[in-house]
């Protein structure tokens, strides 16, 4: 049988003489070739279908009528970034910069998944949003990026929009002695609206276009959220080339100022209020990585970006460097950014962030305040430059107490001490697996904080009475 097969398919055709198991193979490749041509084909034809009426990929995706306008801007927005990877056009970064993210830089990267992760996301949160929007008002962005602002006030569905006229007023022109900070894209100013509401108004630097992008970045990752540890964005100006952000105002200065600065040096920080600042900080993080959808990456946690209220409660900010990543997705890749000293070793080696990396800064975040030391600081002694590596090195030693900032009012109790390292030590783990979540850290510092505090837990010298009072007067 298998025999009478082969000299069948051994056989000599009619075409060009050549054998049959030839003829056959050959059919069964052109098969082949021509569907892998048609199915091409198709593809390029839909996406170039896509491209010219993006609306169309959408049509199935009930869009409310009051929503409309935004869509506009969702599909501007993604001209602006036009779907591909952004060259840095800053031409004197050097690669060093470039690694360890000393110098934030004047781009953020987006790769094309990325844009339409962002693309989608905005179409979702549209389509579920249940704000008021105000037609007619706000014409978007123009395929340049550049805002068309219709005179006069207007809205964009949540948050709201300012006139450049209202925040010159309100911050007296800006002027100098309204200053309240400074930071590599903008100065901040403190701001009286109408109806005495403060604010703090951040006038965007713009600089080959980052003002744009800050602000989109900003308005995308914290315009939507509210938490108490998180400063809220209020609203937003975007007139000509302006543009600026209204955050709620925040009135007793960051934390770099408490742990480093004049504030703290007359008036340092207890161990409860450094604890209360800590437990705080990891509550609006887990809020960022673990309530929202799609999580948002701060990239930037660090001393001067947790804002201080009277009351102590720490609220993160400047969310200029946030990434957003949509569910299913482990990491984002993007250009390496952030503040030296707190950057994840991962991180800055490959460019790939999650929600570890956040962990990893909110790690050295919580040696720095017990230390009362800059996470990297070259005047120290060549062995304790690197704050991670000092602390490792004196836990290693069984110096714990000797970690403490001396600055510290009262001395905590060893437990306390202990515990609050091991979840320091947890979080700037090298591998980033085995770091915690924000969320368990925040139940790990619950645990600790309860308001039945063992006597071995009280601060060292403090009565029982005075252990609870948490919140301290200036
Ligand atoms: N909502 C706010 N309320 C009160 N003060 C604020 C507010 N936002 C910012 N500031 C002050 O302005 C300073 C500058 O803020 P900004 O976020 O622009 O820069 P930064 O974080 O200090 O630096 P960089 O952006 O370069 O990392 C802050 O450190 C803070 O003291």
């Amino acid at each position: 049988m298998s025999d009478s097969m082969n000299e069948q398919l051994a056989k000599h055709t009619s075409i060009f003489g050549l054998r049959l198991w030839v003829v056959f193979c050959l059919s069964v490749g052109a098969v082949i070739v021509v569907s892998l041509f048609l199915l091409s084909v198709w593809i390029i034809f839909r996406r170039t279908n896509e491209s010219r009426n993006p609306k169309a990929s959408s049509r199935n995706q009930e869009i409310p009528k009051a929503s409309r306008e935004i869509q506009e801007i969702v599909i501007d927005h993604n001209n602006v970034y036009s779907g591909k990877m952004q060259p840095n056009p800053s031409p004197d970064s050097s690669s060093e910069q470039l690694i360890y993210g000393i110098e934030k830089q004047t781009f953020i990267m987006k790769t094309e998944d990325e844009v339409s992760a962002d693309f989608a996301r905005i179409k979702i949160e549209i389509g579920k949003s249940q704000r008021v929007v105000y037609p007619g008002k706000f014409d978007g962005f123009d395929s340049h990026g550049k805002a068309m602002v219709i005179q006069g006030v207007s809205h964009l569905g949540w948050g709201h929009w300012y006139s450049l006229r209202e925040l010159e007023v309100s911050t007296n022109g800006f002027a100098v002695k309204n200053v309240i900070g400074e930071g590599g894209y903008g100065r901040v100013y403190y701001g009286l609206l109408q109806g005495n509401s403060q604010v703090a108004v951040k006038n965007l630097l713009n600089n080959r276009g980052q003002a744009e992008k800050e602000f989109r970045v900003e308005v995308e990752a914290i315009g939507r959220v509210r938490h108490k540890n998180l400063v809220r964005l209020v609203g937003y100006c975007a007139e000509g080339e302006h543009r600026m952000l209204v955050y709620e105002y925040v009135n007793n200065g960051n934390l770099e100022q408490w742990l480093h600065g004049q504030r703290g040096a007359s008036n340092p920080l207890t161990w409860q209020i450094r604890m209360h600042i800590i437990l705080g900080t990891a509550k609006g993080l887990s809020y960022l990585h673990e309530d929202l959808e799609p999580k948002v990456i701060h990239r930037d946690i660090k001393s001067s970006n947790i804002l201080l209220d009277k009351q102590w409660n720490p609220k993160v900010s400047d969310f200029g460097l946030a990434k957003l990543i949509s569910p299913g997705s482990s990491h984002a890749r993007t250009r390496v950014m952030g503040t030296f000293g707190y950057v994840a070793p991962e991180y800055a080696n490959s460019g790939m962030v999650n929600e570890g990396s956040d962990v990893y800064s909110f790690g050295v975040l919580i040696m720095e305040i017990i230390s009362g030391r800059n996470p990297v600081d070259y005047n120290r002694h060549p062995g304790e430059v690197n704050l991670v590596e000092w602390l490792k090195k004196m836990v290693a030693d069984r110096d714990l107490e000797g970690v403490l900032d001396p600055k510290l009012p009262e001395k905590p109790s060893l437990r306390a001490l202990k515990r609050i390292l091991l979840v320091a030590l947890r979080c700037v783990n090298a591998d980033t697996k085995q770091r915690p979540k924000v969320g368990h850290v925040v139940h790990m510092l619950e645990a600790e904080q309860s308001p039945f505090i063992r006597d071995d837990q009280r601060p060292i010298g403090v009565p029982v009475s005075s252990t609870r009072m948490l919140v301290a007067t200036k």
